[in-house]
């Protein structure tokens, strides 16, 4: 195969390859022709990665390219881009924001009196977009949009972690509907769902971005809340109980009031795992039912 056989190989290289020098340098760029999933990169050739993107994002391709070359093996990395990030390239080419498996292979020469690596950059935003909504598929209640048994799962042997790590407070609220087998018999299913959504509803209206509101089973709810003490998580579940108890006055019926009974707990330096403060918590919310529900129950 001769030399420009060669080069015509790499014009068609379906995704595009950058030969990155240690310093940033654009070397050489190579294939990404289609311009349904890239940018042309041409003109980037003989521009340096801090010329045309910001310092942060600069640093990061930089890193990358120094860890690849230390290891001495490929490494890969996922990362996003969208042309608006590289300045120079042309309009044409995917408007949205791309995902990008980056493939980072150094190379045994060094064209320009310093090493180089190999980056392919390969766009895998459609997989990308297909993991994040099977995580939140698989994540997430149906009915109410919070987080699920298994996010719970996840979740909570995360936040025990940290707080042996970082000995922070955290707390946990388990909350169970009262008296909705009442309400479905009274007002059928349908209805029976709209009480545990109200619940959902309040919980997300009440919540912090760093709380974690699960559907535990039918009718009970765990929430986590980190970086919060017992005294704060009591203010929080009382301010829940009040909540759903002006909003649950359209569920009433004959014998029965949509109420709710809620445990509260933090973890102790006592607990041994997760586990111990989920059972400590569901202790609490026992102690509600069975104190007469519509109560909040701690220690
Ligand atoms: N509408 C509806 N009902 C559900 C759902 N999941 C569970 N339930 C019902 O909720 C009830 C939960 O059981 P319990 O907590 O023992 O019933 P409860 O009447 O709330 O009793 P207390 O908690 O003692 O007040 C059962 O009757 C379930 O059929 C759901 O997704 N929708």
């Amino acid at each position: 195969m001769n030399i420009e056989q060669l080069r015509g190989i790499l014009a068609a290289l379906p995704d595009p390859a950058f030969i990155l020098s240690r310093s940033g340098k654009y070397v050489a760029v190579f294939g990404g022709r289609d311009n349904r999933y890239y940018h042309d990169g041409s003109s980037l050739v003989g521009k340096n990665l801090s010329d045309v993107l910001k310092p942060d994002k600069a640093r990061w391709f930089l890193d990358n390219i120094n860890n690849a070359l230390q290891s001495s093996s490929m490494t890969i990395v996922e990362y996003e881009l969208s042309d608006k990030d590289v300045q120079g390239l042309p309009d044409t080419g995917p408007e949205a924001p791309i995902w990008f498996e980056g493939r980072i292979q150094p190379l045994d020469f060094s064209p320009e009196d310093e090493p180089v690596v190999l980056w392919v950059a390969s766009n895998i935003s459609a997989r990308h977009h297909l993991e994040k909504s099977l995580r939140y598929l698989s994540d997430t209640d149906q009915l109410t949009g919070l987080g699920n048994r298994r996010k719970l799962d996840h979740e909570l042997p995360r936040q025990f972690a940290n707080y042996l790590r970082y000995n922070t407070p955290a707390s946990l609220i388990m909350l169970d509907l009262d008296n909705l087998k009442t309400i479905n018999d009274a007002h059928g299913h349908q209805v029976g769902d709209k009480v545990i959504v109200a619940m959902a509803d309040i919980c997300r209206a009440e919540l912090r971005q760093t709380d974690i509101a699960c559907r535990f089973g039918g009718d009970e709810f765990v929430i986590i809340l980190p970086n919060t003490d017992q005294e704060q998580a009591q203010q929080f579940a009382t301010r829940i109980h009040s909540a759903f108890e002006q909003r649950a006055t359209e569920f009433t019926c004959e014998d029965s009031n949509a109420t709710v009974s809620i445990g509260v707990t933090s973890f102790l330096d006592t607990d041994a795992s997760h586990e111990d403060t989920l059972r400590r918590a569901d202790q609490f919310l026992y102690q509600a039912k069975h104190g007469g529900k519509n109560r909040v129950s701690m220690l």
